[in-house]
């Protein structure tokens, strides 16, 4: 069984290369990152750490690697001849990937056109593996979608594992939360598919993956924008601050009770999955930056992701988001080195002010209440700093 991983960063590493090899799969990693991509092709392993007391250590074997940038090729043939797909490369750059997988697809059409073959994206969105079946589909002429249509499924996926930055000697090694949860939408996936150890299948992702990226993604990042104001740099410290361990839990509240009234989920299931997650946000064996959690942060303020999302469906349901509003505001002072989303995000904000740019990139319009209720935190916020 070949499986090709399309990013071995800390995900790709630490959680689905890991979970993949533990099923038997050989996994060709894909990267752009040269030195990692040696490192990989020359010692065919590399060790997985768990951030626990025991600080066990797992070695994943049977690995190789490929880089789609100086070998384009070998890249589309590992696609064409695998049994899996899979990415972590971040959700923006799944239209960067398309060309690969759009190119591995064709060959595959010519010399190995019957096998079924599935590809999922392993990203911090809802549908995540759809967006980029719309990104490889606009490449392929009218004939390989039809046959894609029959042989190429894309289905959806949560994902859930924290991951920090990694600052080690040696590239390849990676530490990880012993937790995981990988929830892939089966009635997207062909029948009798080879199921991957670990991955729980369910009928209907909506559930899981709102359930996960509400509480675990909306109160990480408000941990990380909070905390950054309150002059923490890591979440660990951050989250040992009461003014911020309680605004993540009232912003879980908010998001909680809307998963509870749309999903079905008890009350009390949910204030236990609340209660695991503020513990792993808190793992005193795990280093993890502010900066690497509030990444992005336009991303995070869009209208489908963690904050606008939970707080738009609140409203909707006469449900309160005053603290999602705040963690947004918050987001507006984010600063991080080398993120071209918070250059973009402090430039619109020098230029056309806290209002516009609230308006803009939750693309709730100036009026919203949320974003008024955010405005209203982003001019007390100001005051405080
Ligand atoms: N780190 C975490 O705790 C979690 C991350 N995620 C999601 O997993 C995805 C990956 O995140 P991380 O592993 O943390 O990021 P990362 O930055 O460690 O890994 C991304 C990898 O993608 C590679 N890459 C970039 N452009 C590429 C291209 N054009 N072709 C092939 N590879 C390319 C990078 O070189 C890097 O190795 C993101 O969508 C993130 O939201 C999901 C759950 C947990
Ligand atoms: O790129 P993103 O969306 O910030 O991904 C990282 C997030 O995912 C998580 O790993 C949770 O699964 C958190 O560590 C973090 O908030």
């Amino acid at each position: 069984m070949k499986a090709v991983h399309f990013g071995a960063g800390n995900i790709g590493r630490g959680f689905i290369g890991l979970l993949l090899s533990r099923s038997g799969y050989e996994v060709c990693f894909v990267d752009v990152n040269d030195r990692v991509v040696s490192e990989l092709k020359r010692r065919g392993e590399y060790p997985v750490i768990l951030a626990s007391e025991q600080r066990e250590t797992l070695t994943v074997t049977g690995v190789t690697a490929l880089n789609s940038m100086s070998e384009p090729e070998a890249a589309a043939r590992a696609v064409a001849d695998s049994d899996l797909v899979t990415t972590a490369v971040g959700v923006s750059i799944l239209k960067h990937i398309a060309g690969t997988i759009a190119e591995g697809l064709k060959l595959r059409k010519q010399g190995n056109a019957e096998a079924k073959l599935h590809i999922i994206a392993c990203e911090n969105a809802i549908g995540g593996s759809s967006q980029l079946k719309e990104h490889v589909y606009a490449l392929l002429d009218e004939e390989m979608r039809r046959w894609a249509d029959q042989t190429v499924a894309f289905p959806d996926a949560a994902v859930d594992r924290i991951v920090p930055l990694q600052q080690h000697e040696d590239p390849l090694q990676v530490v990880v939360e012993p937790f995981y949860e990988w929830a892939v939408d089966q009635s997207q996936m062909f029948a009798g598919f080879h199921k991957v150890e670990g991955v729980h299948y369910v009928d209907r992702l909506e559930p899981y993956i709102e359930r996960k990226l509400f509480t675990v993604n909306t109160g990480h990042c408000s941990a990380a924008y909070i905390g950054q104001l309150q002059g923490y740099a890591t979440i660990q410290e951050a989250m040992k601050d009461e003014k911020v361990a309680g605004h993540v839990r009232l912003v879980l509240a908010e998001s909680g009770a809307v998963l509870i009234a749309k999903h079905g989920f008890k009350e009390a299931e949910h204030q236990a999955y609340i209660e695991t997650t503020l513990q792993r946000f808190a793992n005193p064996a795990l280093t993890d930056e502010v900066s690497r959690v509030g990444r992005s942060p336009l991303r995070k303020l869009s209208p489908g992701d963690r904050l606008v999302s939970p707080a738009t469906q609140a409203y909707e349901r006469g449900l309160g988001y005053d603290y999602l509003a705040r963690t947004m505001a918050a987001a507006l002072f984010f600063t991080a080195a080398d993120d071209v989303e918070v250059e973009e995000l402090q430039a619109h904000l020098r230029g056309a002010g806290p209002e516009s740019t609230l308006a803009k990139y939750t693309g709730l319009g100036a009026d919203h209440p949320i974003v008024q209720a955010a405005l209203r935190h982003y001019e007390e916020l100001s005051k405080a700093r």
